[in-house]
C-alpha cells in the first residue's frame, strides 16, 4: 500500500494571479494499491454527494494519466481517500488530488518519472502551477509552465506567518470562476499587479509584514468575482481594521484568506463574532505554513517529503 499526505494550498495571493501559491498545514490521505481487478474507491460517507468513486474520480484520473506515459496497465486499483480539505472552496482540493494521485501512481512503480516530469504533468493537468507547486514542494512558490516544463522557486517562510481562512459553507468551482474573467487586461492593471507582486514575494519571503496591505491588492481576477462571494466588502474591511497584515480571496474563492503574525488569538475572536452576526455561515481556522510539502508516509510515518 502507497500513502502519501498532500497539503492544501492557498494560490494567488492577490496579485500573483496563477503564479503563486503557499502550502498550508491542513492534508488529505491518498492510499492506493494494485487489486487483482476492478476500480474500488473508497471516500468518507460525507463526501460522498460530491465526489466520483468511477474512473471519472480525479485521483484515479491524475493515476491513470501516468500509468500511461509509462506504458502500465494495472489489473485492478483500490484508492482510498481521507479528506480534510474542503472541496471547491479554493483551498487546493483539486491540485492535491492531481499532485497525490500522480506521485502514489509513481511511487506504485518505483519511481519511473523524475519529480520535473511529476510536475509539469501536474501543471498541465490542473491547467496552471500556483496549486500544484506548493502542493508538490511546500512553503511559497513561484512557478510558470512553460512547453514542456515547470520552472519555479520554492521559498520558505518565516514561522510566525499564519493564515486566517474564512471558509464560507458553499461549493464555487474554479470551472465556474474562471469564467467570470475578462479576455484582456487594460496595461495599468498589468502594471498595478506586477508591482505589488515583486513586493509581496519580498515582504513575504523578509517578514516586511506592514507592507502586506498593499502588496496583497489586485486587479485581474478579484475584481470580478468578488461580487459572488458574499459579504466581501464587509468581511474584507473587518479584516485590514482589526489588525491583519494583509487579505485576499485565495484561489478563486470562495475562501477569504488573511496574514497573520503570532498575536492572532485576538483577531481570530473577534472575526468569529463579527461573521456569527452574518446570514451565511462560516468555519474560520487559523493555518500554519507548511514548508515541506508532499510526503510519502511509511508505516512509522514519513518516509520524506517530496524533493
Ligand atoms: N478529495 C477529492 N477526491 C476526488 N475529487 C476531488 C477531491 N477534492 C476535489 N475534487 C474534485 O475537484 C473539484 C474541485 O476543484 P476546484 O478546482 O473547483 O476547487 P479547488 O481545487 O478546491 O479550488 P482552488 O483551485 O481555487 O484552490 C471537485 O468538484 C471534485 O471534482
Ligand atoms: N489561479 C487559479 C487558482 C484556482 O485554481 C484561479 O484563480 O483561477
Amino acid at each position: 500500500m502507497i500513502r502519501v499526505k498532500v497539503p492544501a494550498t492557498t494560490a494567488n495571493i492577490g496579485p500573483g494571479f496563477d503564479s503563486l501559491g503557499i502550502a498550508l498545514q491542513l492534508y488529505n490521505i491518498i492510499e492506493v494499491e494494485e487489486i487483482n481487478f476492478g476500480l474500488e474507491i473508497n471516500v468518507p460517507v460525507e463526501d460522498r454527494m460530491h465526489i466520483e468513486t468511477n474512473e471519472h474520480n480525479l485521483v484515479y484520473r491524475a493515476m491513470k494519466r501516468l500509468f500511461e506515459v509509462v506504458d502500465f496497465h494495472p489489473k485492478g486499483l483500490r484508492i482510498n481517500l481521507i479528506n480534510n480539505i474542503p472541496l471547491a472552496r479554493g483551498l487546493g482540493s483539486s491540485a492535491a488530488c492531481i499532485a497525490g494521485g500522480l506521485v502514489a501512481a509513481n511511487k506504485l512503480l518505483n519511481d519511473p518519472l523524475k519529480k520535473e516530469e511529476i510536475m509539469y504533468l501536474a501543471a498541465t493537468m490542473d491547467g496552471h502551477t500556483d496549486n500544484i507547486l506548493p502542493a508538490l514542494v511546500g512553503g511559497l512558490t513561484v512557478g510558470c509552465l512553460l512547453e514542456n516544463e515547470v520552472k519555479y522557486v520554492k521559498m520558505n517562510l518565516p514561522p510566525q506567518l499564519k493564515l486566517l481562512a474564512i471558509i464560507p459553507d458553499f461549493h464555487f468551482s474554479t470551472k465556474k470562476a474562471r469564467l467570470l474573467l475578462p479576455q484582456n487586461v487594460p496595461v495599468e492593471e498589468a502594471v498595478f499587479n506586477i508591482s505589488r507582486v515583486g513586493l509581496l514575494v519580498a515582504s513575504l519571503v523578509t517578514a516586511h509584514f506592514e507592507n502586506l496591505s498593499e502588496a496583497t491588492k489586485d486587479k485581474i481576477h478579484q475584481p470580478y468575482r468578488k461580487d459572488f462571494i458574499p459579504n466581501w466588502e464587509e468581511i474584507t474591511s473587518k479584516l485590514i481594521k482589526i489588525g491583519v497584515k494583509g487579505c485576499f480571496l485565495s484561489g478563486s474563492g470562495p475562501t477569504i484568506m488573511g496574514i497573520l503574525d503570532e498575536d492572532y488569538k485576538n483577531i481570530e475572536n473577534e472575526m468569529v463574532k463579527f461573521l456569527s452576526h452574518l446570514e451565511q455561515r462560516y468555519k474560520v481556522t487559523v493555518l500554519d505554513v507548511c514548508n515541506q510539502g508532499l510526503e510519502v508516509l511509511n508505516d512509522e510515518g514519513s518516509n520524506g517529503c517530496y524533493r
